[in-house]
């Protein structure tokens, strides 16, 4: 690893390009010729061409094998009563992730994608675990109420530190990156992010996370109205943004979300808080957009805001409202299918298919 992390970023935003047009046409094209009325896989086709457009290749590869990150941080603005779950639960999830015990172990064994646990921002100790990479920047962000939740040079640390995981995923042969996301409180920060980069306002982007009362989520409402009117986020200073209102694992997710398009390998963004990450992503690079692919829509209004602004339609809509990145691995085998229909289904000259 060399260059300090603000190079790191810069190399990695400078990197990312737009998806390959002529891959796209060809996609396209291929699409018509296969044994199937045109048009008859949906979105599926839509998803094809664009996996083609981010491969710059048609037909694209398969996206296998797959591997999720999940990011890992605490929140100063915990402490504003926005969440009924204690803080420790961040750390004993990410001990339940290494364990294999949690709801997106179960659905990784399902889809067969590899899971990685990185610690960017956990306020407490954490036993150490051979398969727990430790890119902490500091124990937790500070309160978005009173003050920044970060400085400036710890966003882009943790940027550098999703860039350096995306890095050693893609190094280890993944052809496919997947988005997953631990932090008891961070539906707060994720719903000042959506309204910063997209001048939404708080009522319309904050939902109730782990399924708060009303009293708690006027409380959050409160919370992310004040922030904003406190720290006036810039979206066109990204970095800014994060450091004033997001957290650790946001900043994170967006350095791997860019990194990921830096080395025109699809990622699977998963709900509210990847999706957040994604507005960071795109404000930095806007072409980092073509390599996202939206795994499902989550109930909580901010993800539908930021895809909206994204311009990214989800490929599932089952209700989820969990994180871990449970909605891209579900994801993942749709994605895939949307390939394989490339790559795999005779055309009607070669299956001699005639035509209507
Ligand atoms: C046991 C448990 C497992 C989770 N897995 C993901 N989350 C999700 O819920 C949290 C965000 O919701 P809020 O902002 O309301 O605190 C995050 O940790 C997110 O990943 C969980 C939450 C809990 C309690
Ligand atoms: O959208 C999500 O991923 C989400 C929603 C609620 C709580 N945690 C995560």
């Amino acid at each position: 690893m060399t260059g300090s992390f603000e190079e790191r970023v810069a190399a990695t935003v400078a990197a990312v390009r737009p998806a390959d047009a002529a891959a796209m046409a060809a996609a396209r094209q291929r699409q018509a010729r296969l044994t199937k009325p045109p048009g008859s896989l949906g979105a599926l086709e839509d998803l094809s061409v664009r996996l083609a457009g981010i491969a710059g290749v048609c037909p694209p590869p398969l996206p296998e094998p797959a591997a999720l990150a999940i990011f890992a941080g605490d929140h100063g603005v915990h402490a504003a009563g926005v969440t009924p779950w204690p803080q420790e639960v961040t750390g004993q999830m990410v001990a339940n992730f290494l364990a294999g015990g949690a709801v997106v172990n179960a659905f990784a064994r399902q889809v067969g994608a590899a899971v990685t646990v990185v610690d960017v921002g956990v306020a407490g100790p954490l036993p150490a675990a051979p398969d727990l990479r430790d890119l902490r920047v500091r124990p937790g962000t500070g309160n978005l109420l009173t003050g920044p939740a970060m400085s400036r040079d710890e966003a882009v640390q943790a940027l550098a530190a999703g860039i350096t995981v995306a890095g050693e995923l893609c190094d280890g042969g993944a052809r496919i990156l997947l988005c997953g996301d631990m932090g008891i409180a961070n539906t707060t920060p994720s719903a000042a992010l959506v309204a910063a980069f997209t001048g939404t306002a708080p009522g319309a982007v904050t939902g109730r996370g782990t399924g708060v009362d009303d009293a708690t989520y006027a409380r959050k409402v409160e919370v992310v109205a004040a922030a904003l009117a406190r720290h006036r986020p810039d979206p066109a200073d990204p970095v800014g943004v994060l450091a004033a209102v997001g957290g650790l694992e946001h900043a994170a997710l967006a350095g791997y979300l860019l990194a990921a398009a830096a080395r025109r390998v699809p990622v699977v963004v998963d709900g509210v808080i990847a999706a957040a990450a994604a507005l960071a992503a795109a404000a930095l690079a806007p072409a980092a957009v073509d390599a996202m692919v939206a795994g499902h829509l989550s109930v909580e209004p901010g993800a539908g805001v930021a895809l909206a602004h994204l311009g990214l339609a989800p490929v599932l809509d089952l209700g989820l409202r969990l994180g871990e990145g449970t909605g891209a691995v579900l994801a993942l085998p749709v994605v895939a299918a949307a390939v394989r229909a490339l790559r795999e289904v005779a055309t009607f000259d070669s299956a001699g298919v005639t035509e209507k």
